[in-house]
């Protein structure tokens, strides 16, 4: 199967700044996929690369098989959410009937049921509404779209905690009704680590991971108990972040424990604690190996 999105060595300089480096990726047809990373490390750029905003250094981008740059069969196939997306001097609801007519699968049902979630006053001018409110009017048009291609790039700018959950909701049960590939952009990593089928995880425009969310979630394990217990049980084992409190140790480890590893555990009393998507990329992120100590 063609993935959705294919590049290979994507590179974009600005200046002596390399904002993506050779970054090599194939985005699946049918799945919600998480680009994540810290502020900074590249996301927003290759979301802007692959919508042909903006062009490579080096590299090359395939979207549906094509290159998106000036191809409007294939930007037409695909809708790009961004936090600080911009509309024309439009009330809300010609914001939504001009989006109606640009997008080939517009589902105005879900464009009214969102609108009314949301709470937001269709008579009022878009740039009279607040930030959330414009968050909650760019995912509106992002979702209502449905688009085969959908990418959210940090969609949220300004929501409080409980539209954001609509938000998830309302992604899940939509593209659940019509499955579709899903790419959002997001640091807020533990909020959406249940929605996602698939995670690349970029640092410093370097790709660091790319896998099932499935083969993440456990792929990494805390192990705390009385030091001596500890270093020896995780002898042998890549080591991600070490941390000592006086007797005690903190290990987390990079690998998913076997039955046997994990008896061997309980026999030592030790505690094992399965690392979250979000501590795996605060780790990711910080190098190979952390240690801290304190007496
Ligand atoms: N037009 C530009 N000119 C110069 N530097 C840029 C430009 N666009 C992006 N950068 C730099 O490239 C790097 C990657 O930026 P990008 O916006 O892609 O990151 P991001 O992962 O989306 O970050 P965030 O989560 O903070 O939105 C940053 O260091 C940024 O300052």
């Amino acid at each position: 199967m063609t993935p959705t999105i294919s590049t290979t060595g994507l590179t974009r300089r600005y200046g002596d700044h390399l904002a993506l480096g050779d970054v090599s990726v194939d985005i699946e047809e049918g799945k919600i996929t998480g680009l994540l990373g810290r502020n900074g490390a590249g996301k927003s750029t290759f979301l802007r690369i692959v919508t042909a905003q903006e062009f490579a250094s080096a590299g090359s981008v395939r979207v549906f098989g094509e290159s998106p740059v000036e191809n409007e069969r294939v930007l037409k196939r695909l809708v790009l959410v961004r936090e600080d997306q911009q509309f024309p001097d439009f009330k809300v609801r010609h914001a939504l009937s001009a989006a109606s007519w640009f997008y080939p699968n517009w589902d105005s049902e879900l464009a009214d049921t969102l609108l009314r979630d949301f709470d937001l006053p269709t008579k009022r001018p878009v740039k009279k509404l607040s930030r959330g409110m414009r968050s909650a009017l760019s995912i509106t048009i992002g979702l209502a779209a449905r688009a085969e291609l959908t990418l959210l790039d940090e969609p949220y700018a300004g929501l409080d905690a409980v539209a954001r959950q609509l938000f998830y909701d309302r992604l899940l049960d939509d593209y659940s009704a019509h499955p579709r590939t899903i790419l959002l952009s997001t640091h807020l990593i533990d909020e959406v680590a249940d929605l996602l089928e698939h995670v690349v995880m970029i640092d410093k425009g370097r790709v660091v991971l790319d896998a099932a969310a499935d083969e993440l979630r456990g792929s990494a394990v805390t192990v705390t108990g009385p030091a001596l217990a500890v270093d020896d049980f995780v002898s042998g084992r890549r080591v991600l972040h070490r941390r000592k409190i006086g007797s005690r140790a903190s290990v987390t480890v990079a690998d998913a424990l076997d039955p046997a590893a994990t008896a061997k555990a309980k026999a030592l009393h030790l505690k094992l604690e399965p690392l979250s998507l979000q501590q795996l990329m605060v780790h990711t992120s910080n190098g190979q190996t952390a240690e801290e100590a304190s007496a």
